[in-house]
């Protein structure tokens, strides 16, 4: 197979019959150094039903009959089979035919679920043998990464036919990719091995099938290259920020601020991708911790995990004058300023990061709303920020923060708002580990709260976070 004109082999099998070609790349963007995809730390993310954070993801890009590909994208390898022929696209497909395709590819993903990882170390070997210069562009360590990039296709495909959510998707993982220094051609290449590696191991794999991955792969990938060509126009691929205050506030937590290279425009709930000089290539996530603030610094909280690189790395070796790396900002767990409604913020840990951000904002904008936090911590000595949560409390009589730790309290974090409220009228944001948003999603429904009154970090991307 054949995708977009950059001519690897991607089955390792004969083709399914006929003419296998998938449509040239449309090169809309300049190239750029090749990154491989980052992998996550304490992601926090996104909002409501749905994730835009930048997961993993490669895929072959969209047909076009704009400009022709660049030299080099016509290059094909010797004995490859012919590529399957897919018609040209320029949008989203008509909705009878992305139910279909949708149709084909969620059986793909069920036939491949219980070999999952065994697709992906065959899609890695692919792309690594076949395009050997993009192995450096990846981390080391490719255990995370493996699953990031099986999840975005898990997400992409389970949004096939819900085409407002997956443009939304891409369009943050396309502007994601940038600060890997992901280059259009580098798609098809990519999507050629993926659908080689799923071509082995779906079990009703078929033309059909495989027309239905192209054209889904062709269309994915042309969204995020057309969204990454639009952001180069306004933004950097990425910033460099120095440390400037490093406060280790427990034996595991440490409050980091950074003071970016450029402007580095963003809204309280937000998170953002963060490098550190000592794990190139390897991205976690982390909040932001504080609303915009005039002088430009932002603040993370960074809890050390077990075997975290990234993590371990900004708790116990960062120091004032390191200089790390920012990728864009991201996720939609802001404030809705058009409406004075009450705020019901739950944070689990380090989650009260961004909750805090969301009180800073609502500060700063001078709302007269109600904010009810609610702060839950394994101890008392883990509750790191209560004193800074408690200083605005005290200057803000529209805020109550109610400190809940697992050693006293009869009731976790999300139980325990059961015993307060009424807060049917509130809009309700929690932020922390997954178990919390599961049970806190379960318990603010169980109130009254509607799902579209719910933000939340997105429980998949915590599930990532690993390191
Ligand atoms: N650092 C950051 O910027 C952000 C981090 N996060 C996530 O927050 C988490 C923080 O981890 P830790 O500080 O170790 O938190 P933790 O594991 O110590 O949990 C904090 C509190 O959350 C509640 N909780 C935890 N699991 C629960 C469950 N299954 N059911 C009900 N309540 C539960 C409990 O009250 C607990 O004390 C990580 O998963 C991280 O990815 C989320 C957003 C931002």
């Amino acid at each position: 197979m054949r995708v977009g004109g950059c001519g690897a082999s991607a089955t390792g099998r004969p083709p399914a019959g006929g003419s296998r070609h998938l449509p040239r790349r449309r090169c809309a963007d300049r190239p750029r150094d090749v990154r491989g995809e980052g992998t996550m730390d304490a992601p926090t993310t996104t909002s409501g039903e749905y994730d835009t954070s930048d997961g993993g993801g490669w895929f072959a890009s969209h047909p076009s009959s704009s400009p022709p590909p660049r030299g080099g994208d016509q290059e094909t390898h010797a004995g490859a089979p012919a590529p399957p022929h897919v018609p040209e696209r320029r949008t989203m497909p008509a909705p009878g035919a992305a139910s279909a395709d949708a149709a084909r590819i969620r059986r793909t993903m069920a036939e491949i679920g219980p070999v999952a990882d065994k697709v992906t170390s065959y899609f890695y070997a692919l792309l690594f043998v076949r395009h050997p210069e993009l192995r450096p562009l990846f981390p080391a360590a490719m255990d995370v990464q493996r699953d990031r990039l099986l999840k975005a296709l898990l997400i992409a495909a389970e949004h096939l036919d819900n085409t407002a959510v997956l443009v939304d998707y891409l369009k943050n993982l396309g502007r994601g990719h940038r600060k890997y220094g992901t280059h259009a051609a580098h798609y098809p290449a990519v999507g050629e091995c993926l659908i080689g590696a799923l071509s082995q191991y779906a079990a009703d794999w078929n033309r059909e099938t495989e027309a239905a991955w192209v054209r889904a792969y062709t269309t994915i990938s042309q969204v995020m290259i057309d969204a990454a060509a639009a952001d180069e126009l306004r933004a950097p691929a990425w910033w460099q920020a120095e440390v400037v205050t490093h406060d280790l506030r427990t034996p595991d937590v440490a409050v980091v601020t950074v003071r970016p290279d450029q402007p580095y425009p963003f809204l309280a709930g937000q998170y953002t991708s963060v490098e550190t000089p000592w794990w190139p290539r390897v991205w976690r996530h982390y909040s932001f911790a504080s609303a915009p603030r005039a002088d430009g610094l932002l603040t993370f909280h960074v809890k050390a995990v077990t075997a975290g690189w990234v993590s371990r790395a900004l708790v116990h070796r960062a120091r004032p004058g390191d200089v790390i790396r920012l990728g864009p900002p991201t996720g939609s767990m802001t404030v809705d300023h058009t409406t004075d409604s009450g705020m019901l913020c739950l944070g689990g840990g380090t989650g009260i990061a961004p909750i805090k951000a969301l009180v800073e904002d609502v500060a700063e904008r001078g709302a007269r709303r109600q904010v009810e936090v609610f702060y839950g911590a394994r101890t008392d000595h883990d509750l790191y920020d209560i004193d800074t949560l408690l200083g605005l409390q005290q200057g803000n009589p529209w805020l109550s923060v109610r400190a809940v730790t697992d050693q006293q309290a009869r009731l976790r974090l999300p139980d325990a708002i059961r015993v307060y409220g009424p807060w049917k009228e509130f809009d309700a944001y929690l932020s922390g580990p997954p178990g919390m948003i599961r049970s806190g999603v379960h318990a603010l429904r169980d109130i009254g709260i509607p799902p579209g009154r719910i933000r939340h970090d997105s429980v998949e991307e915590l599930l990532l976070a690993g390191d």
